[in-house]
C-alpha cells in the first residue's frame, strides 16, 4: 500500500486477497485502529468504486467535524441545483440532488433532523421554482419559524389529510395535462413552480393519520416526474411507520444521522448497508450523517452545517416575498370543492374483491373509473392505484381512455 499524505493526515489504496471484500476490512477497523494507535474513529474505509478488490484506507489525524461548522446561506437558486448540506471528512462539500426526488432524513432524537432539514429548507426559500407546503404534527413546533415561506402549513391530522390529498389531485392534474401534450415531465419554472412537501416526523402521521399516509404514499409512488417531491424526517424508521419499507423504496435520498439501534441503520438507508459500512449508529455528534444518493453510494461520514434560529428567522424574512403561487392548473386541482375527503358512506365491506369481480364482470367496453369508485365505494386515489397496480400484475387492462377490464 502507498500512502499519500493530505491535510487531515494520509490515505492509501488497499488490494485484497482473493475472495476477501471490503466488508471484511471495514469489521477489522476497530483491530487496525488499535495497531496503528490512533484514536478511535480514526480509520475509514471505501471501497474503489471501480474494482470490488480494493479499497481506500483514510487515516484521519485531524477531524474536520470536531467543531460545528457554521452554514455559509443558501447557495441554490433554483430546484435544479444541489444543495449543499454540510461537508465530508477531507472537508469537500456534501451536494444533495433534489429535484425530482423525494427525501429521508432519519436518525434518533438530537441527532440533527432539524439542523438537516433547516439546511435544506433555507436553500428552498431561495429558489424561486419550488412552492413549499409543510405538514408538522408537533404543533407547528419545527416548522413555524419558516411560516412566512410556506404557501401552506398543517398541523393537525386533518389538515395533514387535506394537504396530502390536494397534493394527489395536483399530481394527477399534472400527469393528465402531460400526457395530453406529450411532455414526459414536469419542469419546474417560478410560472409552474415544483412541489414539494415537507414532513417533520412521518412517524406522527401515521400514528395519527393513516389516511394521509395513503395519500403520501401516492405522492411518492407517482410525484416525480411531476415534480410533487415530498422531504421527509423521522425519528421513528419503524416497518409500520416506513409502510414496510414501501415509502422507503421512493426515497432516493436519505440522510441517516446518529441511530440508537444498529438495525434502524437498515430501516432508514436498506438491507445490508450496515454490514457494508454504514455505521450511523456510531456517529458521535449531533449533524454527524451518512448519505445515500445519486452520486453517494460510498458509506463518507458527513456533518452537516449547523443552521442558528438567527439564521432562520433572516432566511425566512429575506425570501418570504420571493415565494413563487403553484400555477392555474395546479391551483384549481387543489381547490377543486367537489373532492370528496372521506370515502362514501356505502363503502363495500371487501373493496378490493368488489374491484376484481367488477372488472372481471365488465362489459366490452370496460368500466369508467366513476363507475369503480360507485362500486367499490372507495376514492378516486385508492382506485387509480389498485389499477396501475393489477395492471402491472397483469389482472386489468385500460380498453380504451379511462375505461378498464380485467
Ligand atoms: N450540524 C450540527 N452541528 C452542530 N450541532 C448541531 C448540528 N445540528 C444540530 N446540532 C445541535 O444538536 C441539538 C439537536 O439538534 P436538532 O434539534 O436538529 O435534533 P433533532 O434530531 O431534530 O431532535 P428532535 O428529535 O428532538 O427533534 C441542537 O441543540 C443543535 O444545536
Amino acid at each position: 500500500m502507498s500512502a499519500v499524505v493530505d491535510t487531515w493526515g494520509w490515505r492509501g489504496r488497499v488490494k485484497l486477497r482473493p475472495g476477501q471484500s471490503v466488508a471484511d476490512v471495514v469489521a477489522r477497523v476497530p483491530a487496525i485502529e488499535s495497531a496503528l494507535g490512533t484514536r478511535p474513529g480514526a480509520v475509514r474505509v471505501e471501497q474503489d468504486p471501480a474494482h470490488a478488490g480494493r479499497c481506500t484506507m483514510r487515516v484521519l489525524a485531524v477531524d474536520p467535524h470536531a467543531g460545528a461548522i457554521p452554514w455559509p446561506g443558501p447557495t441554490a437558486r433554483s430546484l435544479a441545483d444541489p444543495i449543499d448540506i454540510g461537508v465530508f471528512e477531507d472537508a469537500t462539500t456534501v451536494q444533495v440532488p433534489l429535484l425530482r426526488r423525494h427525501a429521508l432524513i432519519g436518525g434518533t432524537t438530537d441527532s440533527g433532523k432539524s439542523g438537516v432539514l433547516n439546511v435544506i429548507l433555507g436553500n428552498l426559500v431561495a429558489c424561486p421554482d419550488v412552492v413549499l407546503w409543510g405538514i408538522d404534527l408537533k404543533g407547528g413546533m419545527e416548522l413555524r419559524p419558516w411560516v412566512s415561506c410556506l404557501a401552506r402549513l398543517a398541523t393537525t391530522p386533518d389538515e395533514a389529510n387535506r394537504m396530502l390529498s390536494d397534493a394527489v389531485a395536483i399530481l394527477e392534474t399534472r400527469a393528465h395535462a402531460a400526457s395530453q401534450d406529450n411532455t414526459r415531465v414536469w419542469e419546474p419554472t417560478s410560472q409552474s413552480p415544483a412541489l414539494v412537501i415537507v414532513i417533520d416526523e412521518y412517524a406522527e402521521l401515521a400514528d395519527t393519520a393513516p389516511d394521509a399516509v395513503g395519500h403520501a404514499e401516492s405522492v411518492a409512488r407517482r410525484g416525480r416526474a411531476v415534480a410533487v417531491d415530498l422531504l421527509t424526517a423521522t425519528q421513528r424508521p419503524t416497518q409500520r411507520a416506513m409502510g414496510g419499507g414501501a415509502i422507503r423504496s421512493q426515497m432516493s435520498v436519505r440522510v441517516c444521522l446518529r441511530v440508537r439501534e444498529r438495525r434502524d441503520v437498515e430501516l432508514i438507508l436498506d438491507k445490508g448497508m450496515l454490514s457494508a459500512g454504514w455505521h450511523a449508529h456510531t456517529l458521535d455528534a449531533p449533524g454527524k450523517f451518512y448519505l445515500l444518493a445519486d452520486g453517494h453510494n460510498q458509506p463518507r461520514r458527513a456533518r452537516a452545517y449547523l443552521v442558528t434560529d438567527e439564521h432562520v428567522r433572516e432566511t425566512a424574512a429575506q425570501y418570504a416575498s420571493t415565494r413563487p403561487d403553484l400555477d392555474a392548473l395546479s391551483q384549481a386541482a387543489a381547490d377543486q370543492p367537489s373532492r370528496a375527503l372521506e370515502p362514501p358512506p356505502n363503502q363495500a365491506s371487501d373493496p378490493e374483491q368488489a374491484l376484481r369481480t367488477a372488472l372481471d364482470q365488465a362489459p366490452d367496453e370496460g368500466l369508467s373509473i366513476a363507475e369503480l369508485i360507485d362500486t367499490t365505494g372507495m376514492r378516486r386515489t385508492w382506485v387509480y392505484d389498485r389499477l396501475q397496480a393489477l395492471a402491472a400484475a397483469g389482472t386489468a387492462r385500460q380498453v380504451s381512455r379511462g375505461r378498464w377490464h380485467a
